[in-house]
């Protein structure tokens, strides 16, 4: 298969991170025999350096040229003082509307292996496996007005929490249809006691509910599900909910993993042109410090072989290794305990590697022997 990926690697770690997603897939397109032709685009902070803009027209046309598009992460302290308008994160929301990534998948899965490392007991952590399905171009992030006016005692800052109907309705269909192939059920969570955009999300969540007949919808107050998803986690399966609810959450949950480095995530287009990234950020205290965390990117590559390129054989096998390197004890320093090795990014990436090697080695000797 051949396919164009393009690379935004962004700020912070999100380059270290990048290049070990680079390497992972290089090893897969050896392995399966497929040519991925890598190509790379400026954003976030980066961009505003050498370009003087957070999202500069090239990086557009480099993804719309694209089969997929992999990000790292963008900001960090050095551009902190930009206009509002010209900030580094301002690059990532442009992005996610130009490409119309509506939907914003976040699997929560709790790794076995990795359970001492949550601040969770066992009990809590068993059997969770669940999905956020967060709206990206809409809500708080992108409704008008938006703004500082006045000044002194008097100024004033406002934010707009606007959805239309269409926007509400894809985000939960997109949510029904990812329950319908899994457990199925849909929390739908909001805020509907206060906010009039909640209610008219209830209802509309009810409406596409009638499509689904085989899928259990329950609604959920955001400040009710922040506790019961640490409370009892395992009872999800798919959370639907707006743009900055989302956020919130899925870093909250990223906790039941034991770090947040290890949280993928898909951004989805109706059109076919998909995003993936890590849900974390650029890290500026650990950047350039090759101590990142390099799993949730690698799961990321491994969510854009399956959701993009139909690959589910490559995504297993990215997904197994990472499972391997992890059950081997295999650790960065977000996960691991006081008397473990201490892996560097690179060293992970090395393990994850080899274990794709190994795996490919076994594959070989059965297919010899069948
Ligand atoms: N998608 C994105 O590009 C994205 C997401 C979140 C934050 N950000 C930006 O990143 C910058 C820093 O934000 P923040 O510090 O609030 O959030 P962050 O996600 O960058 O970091 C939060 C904490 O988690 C740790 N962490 C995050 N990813 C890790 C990994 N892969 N391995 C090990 N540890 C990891 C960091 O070291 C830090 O202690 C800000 O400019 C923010 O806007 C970008
Ligand atoms: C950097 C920021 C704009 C972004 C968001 O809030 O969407 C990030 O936190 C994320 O989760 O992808
Ligand atoms: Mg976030």
């Amino acid at each position: 298969m051949k396919k164009t990926i393009a690379m935004l690697p962004g700020d912070g770690i999100g380059r270290e991170v990048m290049n070990g997603a680079r390497e992972v897939l290089s090893v897969i397109a050896e392995q399966y025999g497929h040519e991925f032709n890598f190509t790379s685009g400026l954003i976030g902070g980066s961009a505003i350096d050498e370009r003087g803009v957070p999202l500069p027209d090239e990086t557009l046309e480099l993804c719309r040229n694209a089969d997929a598009v992999l990000l790292g992460a963008v900001g960090g302290p050095k551009w902190e003082n930009q206009a509002p308008a010209n900030r580094p994160e301002r690059g990532l929301l442009a992005i996610r509307k130009e490409l119309g990534l509506y939907a914003n998948v976040r699997p929560v899965k709790a790794f076995e292996c990795l359970e001492e490392r949550s601040p969770f007991k066992k009990s809590v952590l068993q059997g969770v496996d669940f999905v956020i399905v967060r709206e990206l171009t809409g809500g708080l992030y992108f409704g008008k007005p938006s703004g500082r006016s006045g000044s002194g005692e008097k100024e004033s800052a406002v934010d707009t929490l606007v959805y239309t109907k269409e926007e509400v309705r894809r985000i939960i269909k997109a949510a029904f249809e990812m329950a319908s192939g899994r457990r199925k059920k849909v929390t739908s969570v909001d805020k509907a006691n206060v906010l009039e955009s909640s209610r008219m999300w209830r209802e509309t969540a009810e409406e596409v509910k009638k499509e689904y007949p085989e899928v259990e919808l329950e609604h959920m107050l955001v400040d009710n599900a922040a506790m019961q998803l640490i409370q009892n986690p395992a009872r999800f399966d798919v959370i639907v909910t707006e743009n900055l609810f989302g956020d919130i959450l899925s870093d909250e949950a990223s906790v039941l993993t034991g770090s947040l480095g290890m949280l993928p995530s898909s951004s989805l287009s109706l059109n076919g042109l998909h995003l993936y990234e890590p849900v974390h950020g650029s890290a500026p205290d650990i950047a350039g410090e090759n101590k990142a965390n390099p799993l949730a990117m690698v799961l990321s590559a491994a969510m854009m072989l399956r959701t993009s390129f139909g690959l589910e054989e490559e995504a297993s096998a990215v997904e197994s290794a990472v499972q391997h390197v992890l059950n081997a004890g295999k650790r960065t320093g977000d996960l691991a305990a006081a008397d473990e090795q201490v892996l560097t990014t690179e060293e992970m990436i090395a393990e994850i590697k080899e274990s794709l090697e190994e795996d490919n080695a076994i594959i070989h000797i059965m297919e010899a022997y069948a």
